[in-house]
């Protein structure tokens, strides 16, 4: 038996303190299978500050969530126990800092998790724990930016250069790297160049909307394959209509049908982590943004939820 949400048709949704889909908080149940736990940390942004108010906005907008996942036909609190675990809080003055904490908080949660950002930098620790858990791990990641770039402003860790580091560092199987929603301008065409080096394939937003989303799930599956998954959704993979709430926005992305589309259609891999990353609710609208962050976070749940055996 595992512990569910809030009962919805005994308590309104509006009322109490918000966990991620009023689920149990980590201390309310023996152990968890999969946690969603929030990064409030955004001191690694080149643009907009505000993510780390992510975490708190996307628990808010979560309160309308509801137990059945019919695109998936999992009812997932059910299938295995969720938790919210709360926060890592971490330093906000001191990135390296704040990413040794988030490591080491990650690294001794007992569960599968679900991480809500907080700005992109925070996927490189979270991949750190991954690697150790798995080895190097396949990495699909939905963002508008590569962010593959090596410095800004001599800083070498940002949210603009996470995955260039963790190829550096060994953590990624370089035979299964992909961006999806690529787009907007670029610093040089050098960008792309060394992205490729580093191993990463590109669907680009065009391509989503040019191939079509069977054709693209169908090219992401044969590249990844049985292999140990991590998903990485930077919410500004969605066109700025449907997530105006982020740092770095970008014209022509994603909608949020199409992501979660191809969300649905990882079904079955062998999805370990995932995190959602780069909600600033301060420059979001009736929450848009973070209503989008909490149903791609409960499709991540979801995917976890369908594989029992991590
Ligand atoms: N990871 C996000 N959201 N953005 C990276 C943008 C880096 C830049 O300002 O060029
Ligand atoms: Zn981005
Ligand atoms: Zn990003």
């Amino acid at each position: 038996m595992t512990k569910g949400p809030v009962d919805s048709a005994r308590v309104p949704r509006f009322a109490g303190p918000a966990t991620f889909a009023r689920l149990p908080r980590i201390d309310e149940v023996e152990r968890a299978d999969v946690a969603v736990v929030g990064v409030p940390f955004d001191s690694g942004v080149s643009y907009r500050p505000g993510a780390r108010f992510g975490p708190a906005a996307v628990r808010e907008a979560s309160r309308l969530l509801r137990p059945y996942h019919p695109g998936l036909d999992v009812s997932p609190f059910e299938r295995v126990q969720v938790v919210d675990a709360g926060d890592i809080a971490v330093n906000p003055f001191r990135i390296e800092d704040a990413i040794e904490s988030i490591e080491a908080a990650a690294g001794a949660m007992d569960a599968r998790l679900v991480t809500i950002g907080g700005d992109h930098t925070i996927a490189l620790p979270l991949l750190r724990t991954a690697a150790r858990r798995h080895g190097p791990v396949a990495l699909l990641h939905f963002d508008a930016h590569l962010d593959t770039w090596d410095t800004y402003f001599d800083a070498a860790y940002t949210h603009g250069t996470p995955f260039r580091r963790a190829v550096e560092e060994g953590l990624l199987d370089t035979e299964a790297l992909g961006h999806v929603g690529i787009r907007g301008p670029l610093y040089g065409k050098k960008d792309l160049d060394d992205d490729r080096r580093l191993g990463f394939g590109i669907v680009t937003a065009a391509d989503v909307l040019r191939r079509g989303l069977d054709e693209v799930i169908d090219a992401l599956r044969q590249r990844i394959g049985d292999r140990p998954l991590y998903v990485s959704v930077d919410i500004d993979v969605l066109d700025p209509a449907h997530a105006p709430g982020t740092g770095t926005p970008e014209a022509g992305g994603l909608t949020s049908r199409e992501l979660l589309e191809i969300l649905r259609g990882l079904a079955g891999c062998h999805l370990i982590g995932a995190d959602v990353v780069e909600v600033a609710p301060a420059y979001d609208h009736a929450e848009i943004t973070s209503v989008a962050a909490s149903h791609v976070a409960y499709d991540l749940v979801s995917l976890l939820a369908l594989r029992e055996n991590p």
